[in-house]
């Protein structure tokens, strides 16, 4: 049998990856390909996600299609992984089968100094494909191919761009267990406006367990709430023209709620309308749907905001109906003054 392995840390598996193992079986003529995620090793890997999350992603995109696996060797193996183990390994494993290796031109760059890289053209067929039309020259013997363009990397998934390379059941592995979704904040707001994103959907998540609602929606309504904060203007026009010209007589400082009510859809694939709801009218407070309530409450209430709110925060938890009638009188005297 002929068998491709893909190799990498999938933090997150991308169409990318994908794309690759999918050229293998069918321009390479290999009966499988095996995707082997590399093991987080907590002194050089500490920002790598845990191993039971990128496997668990790869095993969503290996059960799409019947010649693809996802082998383990690497997460089983103590210390640090080289390629050329495991290449030792697999070719013990299973002596009569030939194996490719694949790799993205990124790697190829680097390859002189991956361990004993004679050895390892010997053990494999290596095979690099380009990644966004650039493929190197190289002195070793790797066959060098061309693939569909699939200009994304999993840095930019974790930044919460390009989540089109996605697979859906991923994107949902992802929403399911809060990977990166912090990131996709962080890299898009000023520092405080960050930590501040993160307590309210804290906060969210208390108050909605309170009332016996769903935490998860609160929680991604608080994260989300101000993702349009840090738009200039001249950026929100493009979304206020089109998508809600009538709310452009609202104040400038209204705007990022409808803005980023659609973003959250457009850009993050959320496309619940409770969600979009709640952050549309989290500034002024205009829905009593309960999910709005606890977005305007929380984000009024904020303890990093400063003062002493903790009465009103308990008023939410016993019954954000009456919790948010008083944050709305506090904050419209507040307006006021
Ligand atoms: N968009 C892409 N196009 C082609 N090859 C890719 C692409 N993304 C990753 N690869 C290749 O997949 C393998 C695993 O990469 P990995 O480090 O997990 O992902 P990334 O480079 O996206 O962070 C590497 O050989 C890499 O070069």
């Amino acid at each position: 049998m002929k068998i491709a392995i893909v190799g990498g840390s999938f933090d997150p598996v991308h169409e990318g990856h994908i794309a690759m193992a999918e050229q293998a079986v069918t321009t390479l003529g290999c009966d499988q390909a095996w995707f082997m995620p590399s093991k987080k090793t907590p002194l050089k890997d500490r920002g790598l996600t845990d191993d039971v999350h990128r496997l668990a992603m790869l095993k969503i995109v290996a059960a799409r299609n019947d010649r693809f696996r996802v082998c383990t060797m690497e997460l089983e193996r103590q210390g640090i992984s080289y390629t050329v183990d495991t290449l030792r390994q697999l070719k013990q494993m299973y002596p009569h089968d030939t194996f490719y290796w694949l790799i993205g031109n990124d790697q190829l760059k680097q390859f002189a100094d991956w361990k004993e890289p004679e050895t390892l053209v010997k053990l494999a067929h290596f095979v690099c494909f380009d990644r966004n039309g650039e493929l190197n020259d190289t002195n070793y013997a790797i066959q060098r191919c061309h693939m569909p363009m699939m200009p994304v990397s999993s840095s930019e998934i974790r930044c919460g761009n390009k989540l089109n390379y996605l697979p859906r059941e991923v994107l949902n592995y992802i929403y399911d267990h809060r990977l990166y979704v912090k990131g996709f904040i962080e890299s898009r707001v000023k520092p405080h406006r960050y930590r501040h994103s993160v307590s309210v959907a804290n906060l969210c998540e208390e108050m909605a367990r309170a009332n016996h609602l769903d935490t998860q929606k609160a929680y991604y309504i608080g994260l989300f709430h101000d993702v349009a904060k840090a738009m200039p203007k001249q950026a929100m026009i493009q979304w206020m023209d089109i998508l809600c010209p009538e709310n452009e007589a609202y104040p400038v400082p209204v705007w990022h709620g409808f803005v980023g009510s659609e973003i959250v859809d457009r850009i993050f694939y959320i496309d619940d309308p409770q969600i979009k709801a709640a952050i549309y009218h989290h500034v002024l407070g205009t829905s009593t749907d309960p999910y709005a309530e606890i977005v305007f409450c929380a984000d009024k209430t904020d303890p990093l905001r400063g003062y002493d709110s903790s009465a009103m925060i308990e008023a939410c938890k016993k019954d954000i109906d009456a919790g948010f009638a008083w944050c709305k009188e506090e904050n419209k005297k507040y307006l006021n003054q």
